[in-house]
């Protein structure tokens, strides 16, 4: 594997059944890194960045010295500091064409599976709570306390029968060309409470760190509007939302926060100074490129993403203050949803994106998740109307787009 990206895909052959509550994949670009089978699992402490970074690279140390090879770790890291991270260091690993990928697991999924049904539908916070929580948020701008947060719901779905979880992974691939997808076998909590396990996959579209060679690279997005099928309401919303000034306000207070930590850190960074559009298949986002040189190259790239996570794209500003409203106004926790996801070498190398337009499959259940940022220009019925939309990328994957609005027809 080259320095901090997915190497060329080495893989042509036949790759075999991906088995998601196995196997880790994470996409980037045009490559897949896939791992099969599991050599440890384990969890680590987030709180201490630096011990974080050494207890790892002795694992991947330790597995490299008994394989003669090179380690490498798939990881999720949750939202809340004092949670655990979830390792996974693989058997195997292999890199792969993403268009090849994508045909394999189409392939495995020709089998006669009956479509995913929906039974239900629950929010964890309903609309009305929802709204309310924004309106508290705005109080608290008016206070002169809060810059920016976050605010996010999670949604259960219960099917009428087990996902079937490679079809759902097929979607995503199929439904978004461009992102990065994920999925990786998880626990709800961490390894240690013994929570039913599951799988959390999605496709990501902000990279929050990507190192290589002593460069990084970041992708921050906030500010966003749905996508419409009418090319001339496209148009016009793309131009809404470039300038749209709470939206500029929402992404610059994230620059501002990205640059206060990696500045010392770099010997040169740029941040350019108007952000740009990036689409998703369901969405709009303003979107900065940062790149930097580290004055340190040696730098574990897990270091340098467990200091810039939670940006303020997923929590606020100020970060210790946005942490504690989040907690009393959402009134459950965020778990690994807002956390990030992503794979790292024992070379230092990796690459992590935030653990968003995903959700954590278990049997028949599905919960998924979206937030949206919170400024004092912020419109209740806005957010929630623009959370919704974010859910669409698994509801399109689970393929129930239709029955959820149908379910839900009250709330919009
Ligand atoms: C929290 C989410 O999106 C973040 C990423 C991009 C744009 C965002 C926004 O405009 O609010 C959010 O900060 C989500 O998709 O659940």
């Amino acid at each position: 594997m080259h320095a901090g990206q997915l190497s060329e895909p080495t893989q042509t052959h036949q790759l075999g059944e991906f088995r998601p509550e196995q196997d880790c994949l994470f996409v980037s670009g045009q490559s897949c890194l896939i791992s099969r089978g599991m050599a440890k699992r384990f969890t680590l402490a987030i709180n201490d960045t630096e011990a974080l970074a050494s207890q790892l690279q002795q694992q991947l140390d330790a597995h490299a010295a008994s394989h003669q090879d090179h380690a490498i770790a798939f990881g999720v890291i949750p939202f809340c500091k004092q949670q655990q991270a979830q390792f996974i260091i693989p058997e195997q690993v292999s890199t792969l064409d993403k268009q090849l990928f994508a045909q394999c697991l189409s392939a495995q999924h020709t089998s006669a599976q009956t479509p995913n049904r929906l039974q239900s539908v629950h929010y964890k916070q309903d609309r009305a709570h929802f709204e309310q929580t924004v309106r508290d948020a705005k109080a608290l701008f008016a206070d002169g306390e809060l810059d920016k947060i976050v605010l996010s719901k999670q949604v259960e779905l219960q099917f009428e029968q087990p996902l079937d979880q490679v079809g759902v992974l097929a979607q995503l691939l199929a439904q978004s060309p461009s992102g990065y997808h994920f999925s990786i076998p998880s626990q709800l909590h961490d390894a240690e409470t013994k929570q039913a396990a599951g799988v959390l996959m999605g496709v990501s579209p902000e990279l929050l760190l990507r190192k290589s060679d002593g460069q990084i690279f970041s992708n921050p997005l906030a500010g966003s509007i749905p996508r419409d099928p009418c090319p001339s309401v496209e148009a016009q919303r793309r131009s809404t939302l470039f300038a749209s000034k709470k939206d500029r306000y929402e992404h610059a207070v994230v620059l501002q926060d990205m640059a206060q930590i990696l500045g010392p850190l770099c010997t040169q960074l740029h941040i350019p100074e108007q952000p740009d559009l990036l689409s998703t298949a369901t969405m709009w986002h303003l979107s900065t490129v940062i790149e930097g040189t580290l004055c340190a190259p040696q730098q574990p790239a897990i270091a340098l993403a467990n200091r810039l996570h939670p940006t303020p794209a997923l929590c606020g500003k100020p970060t210790a203050l946005a942490y504690q409203h989040i907690d009393t106004l959402e009134g459950h926790g965020r778990g690994l949803f807002s956390g990030i996801v992503g794979w790292c070498d024992n070379q230092g190398n990796g690459e992590w994106v935030v653990v968003i337009r995903c959700g954590y499959l278990q049997a028949n259940l599905a919960t998924l998740f979206a937030g949206a940022g919170i400024v004092a220009a912020s419109d209740p019925s806005s957010e929630w109307l623009e959370t919704e939309a974010k859910l669409n990328t698994m509801l399109n994957a689970l393929d129930v787009r239709h029955a959820y609005h149908l379910a839900t027809k009250h709330t919009l």
